[in-house]
């Protein structure tokens, strides 16, 4: 059947969200976002690191990598605005045709046919399903299986692992399955369902054909989104300068934020997630940028209160010292579920922290400690040091402390592509979004300097996180001057407001002439990007007397 043969995946959206971005930008527009959100982008964005090599060193390199290669033609270029960004560009989308060879299929879950869309292989956890026989160096067709919503109304892919699919039976093949490529198995079917890991199929005929190329220039170059480069270079970080990366896992803007300050200054990354945090630091060390400090930290809880003052020094300890070290420790460890407003409160009421509230270790072991201990002892080493070193959990900032703030925060993710499915956002979440960024949003404002800049970005096309972030910022904290941005390579933002109620009231946008100082990268315009939204916002070197007025 035709639907199987051509790569025209229709994006599943909630009734609701559809609704709300079709008004947002218009049917035609939005027809046109959806079709290429489906799409990869059709080039890879390189990010060299200057500290290792030059822009000329890494194309001449990649040139020879590529021609090696059967992708003929391919090759490279630095990009016209950015310094030190490399383009390659890569195919699609292509046809795949099928022939009488490919006869046996393999379904594979959505997430790893997004995975393959970018030009990974099938790795074995994503396959779903095959035909009987299939045997290692079989020609094999690839599907990926969308999500349907089942009779609980749960969106599930709705195939149990190791179902067996009728030799040539296209037919049983629902709607939600579509064709990306053809490929050679590496294992046999009960080895493949039977295996935990390793490359279940490796790709021999792609719809998108993107230049792959890990394992060289390790350390030297940083694959990257072209939105994510321009973010770091509009936050405009100069070199000894001290900047906070709010939400910075796994690090790509941190390290491209530390490089162009040529690894001088200070760059402090918080994650609230320790493996993400390792991650941070893995990626620092591995292009040699040591101006970054990272720590696991809420950075909703990043701002130090008066009361915090005398107890500084004890909240920068790991938490692991901090629960035998001393009282401070102990008490912010276990009351980090509160807000800053409580937390104020109830130190304020506390006085001298006691002497005897938490007894040396030596005579006194929590249940906790012990049930740590007996985990300790029965797995080994904790996660960090697995990892490679644990890291610095608590540290709080006071106000005013950075000279700029970037935060990339959390959200919807609406503009990553590709991508195959989005129904599982529904206009309740969208908001949930919304609320969150406003919190974070108001921990940077009072963590950067008067004088400083504050960059906003995300990676979603809802504006309800993008221009109507703006609009609060502006509104809530007249001190804010919303700037130009340099360079500008995005499209203007959103004017006006949505009469679609997203639960939450957040329905203002961007005002006549702001749609201009922002920037909007719009997947189906032809800078081919993730969709992604970046606003630049100034503070005044008068903040400390507005900010006690407004915040
Ligand atoms: C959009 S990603 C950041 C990507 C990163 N800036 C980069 O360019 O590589 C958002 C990150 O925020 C982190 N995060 C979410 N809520 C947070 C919070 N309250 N405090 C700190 N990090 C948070 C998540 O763990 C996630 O890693």
């Amino acid at each position: 059947m035709q639907r199987k043969l051509g790569y025209r995946p229709a994006l599943l959206w909630n009734p609701a969200v559809y609704e709300y971005l079709r008004e947002a930008y218009g049917p035609d527009h939005f027809s046109r976002i959806c079709d290429a959100l489906t799409r990869p982008s059709t080039y890879c964005c390189v990010r060299v690191n200057a500290m290792q090599t030059s822009t000329a060193a890494v194309i001449a390199e990649l040139k020879e990598f590529l021609s090696s290669k059967e992708a003929e033609g391919t090759t490279c270029y630095e990009h016209p605005l950015l310094k030190n960004v490399v383009i390659v560009p890569g195919r699609g989308p292509c046809d795949v045709s099928y022939d009488d060879e490919v006869q046996k299929i393999v379904m594979v879950s959505r997430k790893c046919a997004e995975a393959v869309l970018r030009g990974a292989e099938v790795f074995v956890p994503g396959v779903l399903a095959c035909s009987e026989h299939v045997d290692e160096g079989d020609s094999v067709a690839v599907f990926a299986r969308i999500e349907v919503k089942d009779s609980a109304g749960k969106w599930s892919n709705g195939v149990t692992r190791g179902t067996t699919i009728p030799l040539s039976d296209w037919e049983s093949c629902s709607p939600y399955d579509w064709f990306i490529g053809k490929g050679r198995a590496m294992m046999s079917r009960p080895t493949l369902f039977r295996e935990r890991q390793g490359i279940a199929v490796k790709m021999t005929d792609r719809i998108y054909n993107l230049p792959a190329f890990h394992g060289i220039l390790e350390g030297r170059v940083f694959l990257q989104n072209l939105p994510s480069i321009v973010t770091a270079i509009v936050l405009d970080p100069q070199p000894g300068e001290r900047i906070l990366d709010m939400c910075a896992a796994p690090g790509g803007k941190t390290t491209a934020i530390a490089s162009l300050m040529n690894n001088t200054g200070e760059v402090i990354a918080l994650d609230r997630t320790h493996n993400k945090v390792l991650e941070i630091l893995s990626l620092a060390k591995e292009l040699g940028l040591s101006c970054i400090q990272a720590f696991k930290l809420d950075a909703l809880k990043s701002v130090q209160v008066d009361s915090d003052a005398q107890s500084s020094l004890a909240l920068t300890q790991p938490l692991e010292k901090g629960l035998t070290c001393n009282y401070a420790c102990v008490f912010f460890a276990n009351i980090s579920h509160f807000g800053r407003a409580e937390i104020q409160c109830f130190m304020a009421t506390l006085g001298d922290p006691p002497q005897t509230e938490v007894p040396p270790t030596s005579q006194y072991t929590s249940k906790a400690r012990e049930r740590k201990e007996s985990r300790r002892l029965k797995n080994g080493r904790g996660r960090g040091q697995h990892l490679g070193g644990r890291v610095d959990m608590i540290k709080r900032f006071p106000p005013n402390s950075f000279d700029r703030v970037l935060l990339d925060a959390p959200c919807s993710a609406l503009g990553l592509r590709p991508r195959l499915f989005a129904a599982e956002e529904t206009l309740e979440s969208l908001g949930r979004h919304a609320i969150y960024q406003r919190r974070l949003f108001d921990r940077a404002v009072e963590l950067v300097k008067a004088g400083g800049t504050l960059v906003y970005s995300t990676c979603t096309i809802n504006p309800g996180e993008n221009e109507a972030l703006v609009r609060y910022a502006l509104d809530k904290y007249k001190f804010l001057v919303l700037v130009d941005q340099v360079p500008k390579i995005g499209g203007p933002g959103l004017v006006g407001g949505t009469s679609v109620y997203d639960g939450r009231g957040y329905r203002e946008w961007l005002k006549e002439g702001e749609q201009y100082l922002v920037q909007r990268f719009d997947p189906s315009s032809p800078v081919d990007t993730i969709g992604f939204f970046i606003a630049k916002f100034q503070v005044p070197a008068t903040k400390s007397a507005n900010v006690s007025g407004n915040c």
